[in-house]
């Protein structure tokens, strides 16, 4: 057999690099001549707004997460700088950039997992809902990419509203026959993260040793930490679980605020979806006891989706957990979220059947 030629080695490393498209590379900058003969195992990952203030340290979270192999980093503006910069991480995952609707099924085709950090973020001022009429459509064409191009991957939406952001991608992935309820998960992991961090500050512990369940859905009212079931286990006086509870609910907006016009939360939730990206992908591995919050379809109230704490499994939400006991405060707290909660549903379920 002939021995291979540099010139092949190159083409060889280049359709490595870039099946469809090329990745953007500046003029005149040639595909290294490297010798390595295809992709370490591993599961293929892409992240949809990989530029915004989500998605870059997102990006570089996974990019540090050795159970992906190939990340492929899609928006609609700046991949090209994203990507080289990342790229030069020396961990093992290969990454491509991909710019634009043009180039979307290229960055979806054979991905496992796909996370969504694309949209507008929040100002002073405004509800997460206020994001709906901008954010509903990204979301929308994002996922039709998603049911066309990788049916079977499991995907994490970030978008917000959440609330009803999930339920737009559910309607999509029905209208296009690749619906699995499994598969589909809103990233509530924030609320955990800011729940263990505010009960840890409270106790006087560490947060990486506590266990907040947020149940729900994700935004305001519908953010429900259940503090009487925080582990360790532990008591809270009626002003500490009032302080909590408002603290943990408003989160988001106490960010907003502070960045004053500048965005919402990035890096805390770039942190929160990279921990919860990391559950999936030790799920589809086949870990055993990988348990999240998540907003999903769910039966365990009358409510079509819910968050509360998941079994995630090889084809992702495998097991819906139940609430557990409710204390009366928890109790009347989990009625104001379901009002809330409905109306979003229905509103993302009502723009897709408009
Ligand atoms: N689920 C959660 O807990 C949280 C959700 N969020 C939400 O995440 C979203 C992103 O927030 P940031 O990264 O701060 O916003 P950002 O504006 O910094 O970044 C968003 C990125 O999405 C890109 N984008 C816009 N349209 C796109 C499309 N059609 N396809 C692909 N990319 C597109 C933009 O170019 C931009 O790079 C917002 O909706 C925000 O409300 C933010 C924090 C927490
Ligand atoms: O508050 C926002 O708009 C962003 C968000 O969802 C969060 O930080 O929880």
């Amino acid at each position: 057999m002939q021995p291979d030629s540099a010139s092949h080695r190159i083409a060889r490393v280049a359709a490595h690099l870039s099946p469809s498209p090329r990745p953007q590379m500046e003029e005149g900058v040639r595909p290294a001549p490297c010798r390595a003969k295809g992709g370490a195992p591993g599961f293929k990952v892409a992240v949809l707004g990989a530029a915004g203030g989500i998605g870059q340290p997102l990006s570089l979270l996974m990019k540090l997460n050795p159970l992906v192999s190939v990340l492929h980093l899609y928006d609609v503006v700046n991949t090209p700088g994203v990507t080289a910069d990342v790229s030069h991480m020396d961990t093992t995952a290969v990454v491509r950039g991909f710019l634009g609707p043009n180039q979307l099924e290229a960055a979806l085709t054979g991905m496992d997992l796909v996370i969504i950090p694309a949209g507008l973020p929040r100002k002073p001022g405004m509800t997460r809902d206020d994001l709906f009429n901008k954010n509903a459509g990204i979301v929308r064409s994002l996922c039709e990419g998603v049911a066309k191009c990788c049916p079977n991957a499991i995907v994490n939406l970030i978008s917000n509203p959440v609330n009803s952001t999930v339920p737009i991608a559910a309607e999509v992935f029905k209208k296009a026959g690749t619906y699995d309820p499994k598969r589909l998960l809103g990233v509530t992991t924030l609320d955990v993260a800011r729940a263990n961090t505010f009960v840890a500050e409270v106790l006087g512990i560490d947060p990486k040793d506590v266990n907040v369940p947020v149940v729900g859905g994700h935004a305001g009212v519908t953010i429900l930490p259940l503090l009487s079931q925080v582990h360790p286990p532990c008591s809270f006086t009626p002003d500490e679980i009032s302080y909590l509870t408002k603290r943990i609910q408003n989160g988001g907006t106490e960010v907003v605020e502070a960045k004053a016009g500048a965005g919402s939360a990035t890096l805390s939730m770039a942190f929160a979806a990279a921990k919860f990206g990391d559950a999936c992908l030790r799920a589809m591995r086949g870990d055993a006891g990988v348990v999240e919050c998540s907003y999903v379809a769910s039966a365990v109230t009358e409510l079509p989706f819910f968050a509360t704490k998941v079994r995630l499994g090889r084809a992702g939400a495998e097991e819906v957990l139940p609430l557990g006991p409710l204390n009366d405060f928890e109790r009347a707290g989990l009625e104001m979220a379901k009002k809330e909660l409905m109306e979003s549903i229905q509103k993302g379920i009502d723009f897709m059947n408009k």
